[in-house]
């Protein structure tokens, strides 16, 4: 679907989330056209998991203006919207029931439902889930309860239950969260490869380290109390200076081979 052309998914013009006195968003202009990969980087409570749920079509602005996939929210049925869009999150995981087969979160996903029903499927279902388990490499877990797999298991079955539909735009928030140094290495060069493929759809990863950008990935977002401190190509935006002012510390920052590192400057 996605990936080929070069189109907006996701448009954003002047947007603010206001809850009680909290500006969880504030003046956010952002455009992902769909053959880019972004990173959103930001500290804690810096509105990255808000910008997701814009993105997703889970939420609405107070003000300004989003339009995904050429649809403006507002003036959309989001349920019809909500299937072209993929989306993992800890939250989408914890409504997953725990004894259900890894095999069937990932083949229930194309109807939107949790756990498998009455639902029917075709060939064609059965064939594209086993070719996502395989990609994301847990077929061999495809029998077991999704309760059982390991935090990194867990979160490929996720991502492979997100990719089912055929999405055109896949929001991903903070997939690395909770796995250890092999889950992390193993994830971000299946996300590589994942970015690296044109037929692949549009990609935003949330994450609070840049150790986990792909490398792959395009363009990079930073934000910090719910505004953009900078927002362009990956190379131009992930440096000492925005970074700092991102997290608030004074960072040195590099990259080698592809791969960034940050730690507190001496
Ligand atoms: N309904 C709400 N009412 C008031 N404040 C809220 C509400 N929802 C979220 N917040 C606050 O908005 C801020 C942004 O939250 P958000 O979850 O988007 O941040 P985040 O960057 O994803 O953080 P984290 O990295 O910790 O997941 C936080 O300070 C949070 O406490």
């Amino acid at each position: 679907m996605g990936g080929v052309s070069s189109e907006p998914v996701v448009e954003m013009h002047g947007v603010d989330v206001v809850r009680g006195q909290s500006h969880l968003l504030r003046g956010i202009d952002w455009t992902v056209l769909s053959d880019q990969r972004w990173v959103v980087l930001g500290p804690n409570g810096a509105g990255k998991t808000t910008l997701l749920q814009l993105a997703g079509a889970h939420l609405h602005p107070t003000r300004g203006e989003v339009a995904l996939l050429g649809e403006t929210l507002g003036a959309v049925d989001v349920f019809e919207l909500r299937p072209r869009i993929g989306l993992t999150s800890a939250a989408l995981a914890q409504r997953l029931q725990g004894g259900e087969r890894a095999g069937d979160v990932v083949l229930s996903a194309g109807y939107a439902v949790v756990g498998r029903g009455r639902e029917r499927y075709d060939v064609d279902d059965l064939t594209r889930a086993a070719a996502l388990m395989h990609q994301w490499g847990v077929t061999p877990m495809a029998h077991r309860p999704f309760g059982t797999l390991s935090e990194g298991e867990r979160k490929r079955v996720q991502i492979a239950r997100a990719l089912m539909p055929d999405p055109e735009l896949l929001l991903l928030d903070e997939p690395g969260a909770g796995l250890d140094l092999g889950g992390r290495e193993d994830l971000v060069s299946r996300l590589t490869d994942l970015a690296r493929s044109p037929s692949a759809p549009a990609q935003v990863l949330v994450t609070h380290h840049v150790e986990e950008i792909p490398p792959g990935y395009t363009h990079a977002l930073l934000l910090r109390d719910g505004g953009v401190v900078a927002a362009g190509p990956l190379e131009q935006v992930v440096g000492q200076e925005a970074l700092s002012e991102t997290f608030g510390l004074a960072l040195s920052v590099q990259r080698s081979q592809g791969r960034w590192t940050a730690r507190r400057a001496a």
